[in-house]
């Protein structure tokens, strides 16, 4: 059994978050119980004769009386075991339910994937700390905040990643807007250690400017945090993800209506996104229906995706949530078949090597190439079955307001991943030897739920089909 990661989709992110809610709901049923339970046992302690005895002969006198013996007797016989027993027995069923919620808490593999993701989103889009804390992501204001926790969290993870400037930034935020906390118990739970705070701000100061001016650092802490200024070149991804490579000129769009004689009847929207490398974009291809059928599912439908393209198993990461998405011969299935034929002009068969993905927060996908290379490792593949990937589909069958581009960083290409759109390329060379112009990233999401279905068209049955491009 593979362990539950919720960080990695924005499905099992929505499970998380219904955790939450049943857990502050049998909290509530808790201390709704523990404050009846408190108006009780105050009302029996009323009942409860209280003299205070100061010496022995006080209450030998007390007890000297049959009256007394007795119901002393009795009382601690029976009353005070039936409080006892009481006191144990009323809100421990909502314990339990609670315990039970916690063990489906995130683990500390889980709360890395969430810290990777926000150190990815601030870092490939150069976010400051104080945008992101007053939600400010990418110039779009939202709703939404960070605690002063979650920023010393933050924090905390940059700096054991020794990124100091940035590590800095994020304690000068938490400390700065961190609210005292008024009640005493609460405090004693939740208070942060704000002398190892202030000195591991200062420790990332002084790594960064030398060790002249601590008392001015120190100082700084006390104003309203302002931007750092990062000083590093970006790099191409980073152009890429921020759309600031260089417009290509003479790309057209135009409705296709010859690849099928089906498209004479309905032409698609076809986008030019490169004539070199080839890359196409597709608008409107798919439904809002199919597009609901096609995204429902629950956590333990999918699994985690991993990159498969790392030179040591340690470089090992987790990616997107993914399913299998199995032909049925439905007529879903018919449609999406003759879609990926119009677009493409080639032969999908009957297969079912689609693959549906969900994105979590800051999820992404390394740089990395979809064809197998055959050619290259012939050994590798000479069991007759293994055909290589000519060319790759997406559909974009989630809502992404920000983030989440495919960069083709050897190209300088960019494209948003667009809802009810689809994105098709080759990853061969005519002679199928592999382009490695089709090398391709996917930039962290920053706002939404990223869902794509993937199809991977092979190379064999193309060919007296496949047009040889320029
Ligand atoms: O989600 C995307 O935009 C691309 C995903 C991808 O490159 C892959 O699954 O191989
Ligand atoms: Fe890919």
């Amino acid at each position: 059994q593979e362990e539950v990661i919720y960080s990695t989709s924005i499905l099992g992110l929505a499970e998380l978050k219904k955790v939450e809610e049943l857990y502050i709901a049998r909290l509530v049923n808790y201390t709704d119980a523990l404050q009846k339970k408190v108006e009780a046992l105050k009302t029996f302690i009323e009942t409860v004769n209280q003299t205070k005895f100061e010496t022995v002969e006080e209450r030998m006198k007390f007890v000297s009386n049959p009256l007394n013996a007795f119901g002393l007797v009795r009382r601690v016989h029976v009353d005070l075991q039936k409080i006892q027993k009481y006191i144990k027995k009323r809100a421990s069923k909502d314990l339990r339910e609670m315990e039970n919620l916690l063990a489906k808490a995130p683990s500390d593999d889980d709360m890395n994937e969430a810290l990777k993701g926000m150190h990815r989103i601030q870092k490939i889009y150069d976010l400051q700390a104080t945008d992101l804390f007053k939600g400010l992501l990418s110039g779009v204001q939202y709703n939404a905040r960070l605690s002063s926790y979650d920023c010393l969290a933050i924090a905390d993870y940059i700096f054991n990643k020794t990124e100091y400037t940035r590590a800095a930034e994020w304690y000068k935020v938490g400390l700065y807007y961190f609210k005292p906390i008024v009640n005493r118990i609460l405090k004693q739970i939740f208070n942060i250690d704000h002398l190892d705070t202030r000195k591991k701000y200062l420790l990332c100061r002084l790594k960064i400017n030398g060790p002249k001016r601590t008392q001015q650092f120190l100082a700084e802490l006390t104003k309203e945090p302002k931007a750092f200024v990062q000083e590093t070149l970006p790099t191409t991804m980073e152009l890429g993800c921020r759309e600031l490579f260089a417009k290509r000129n003479r790309m057209r769009c135009r409705y296709n209506f010859t690849t099928t004689p089906f498209l004479r009847l309905a032409p698609m929207k076809m986008e030019e996104i490169s004539r070199y490398p080839p890359i196409w974009l597709y608008h409107d291809v798919i439904s809002d229906s199919d597009i609901a059928t096609l995204t429902s599912y629950s956590l333990s439908d999918l699994s985690q995706g991993w990159t498969d393209q790392y030179k040591k198993e340690n470089e090992k990461e987790r990616t997107f949530q993914t399913t299998p998405y199995y032909s049925d011969g439905g007529p879903l299935d018919k449609r999406l078949h003759s879609r990926i034929v119009d677009m493409t002009g080639l032969d999908v068969g009957s297969r079912t090597n689609f693959k549906v993905a969900n994105y979590g927060l800051g999820g992404y996908f390394p740089n990395h190439t979809d064809f197998l290379n055959i050619t290259k490792h012939p050994s590798k593949y000479y069991n007759n079955k293994v055909d290589d990937r000519l060319a790759t589909v997406i559909f974009y069958i989630g809502d992404v307001p920000q983030g989440g581009n495919i960069v083709f960083p050897r190209a300088r290409i960019s494209v948003r991943p667009q809802k009810g759109t689809a994105l098709f390329w080759y990853n061969l060379h005519n002679d199928g030897k592999p382009n490695m112009l089709s090398e391709h990233t996917v930039c962290p999401v920053i706002v939404g739920n990223k869902w794509t279905l993937t199809s991977s068209i092979l190379e064999r049955e193309q060919m007296f089909l496949k047009p040889c491009y320029k």
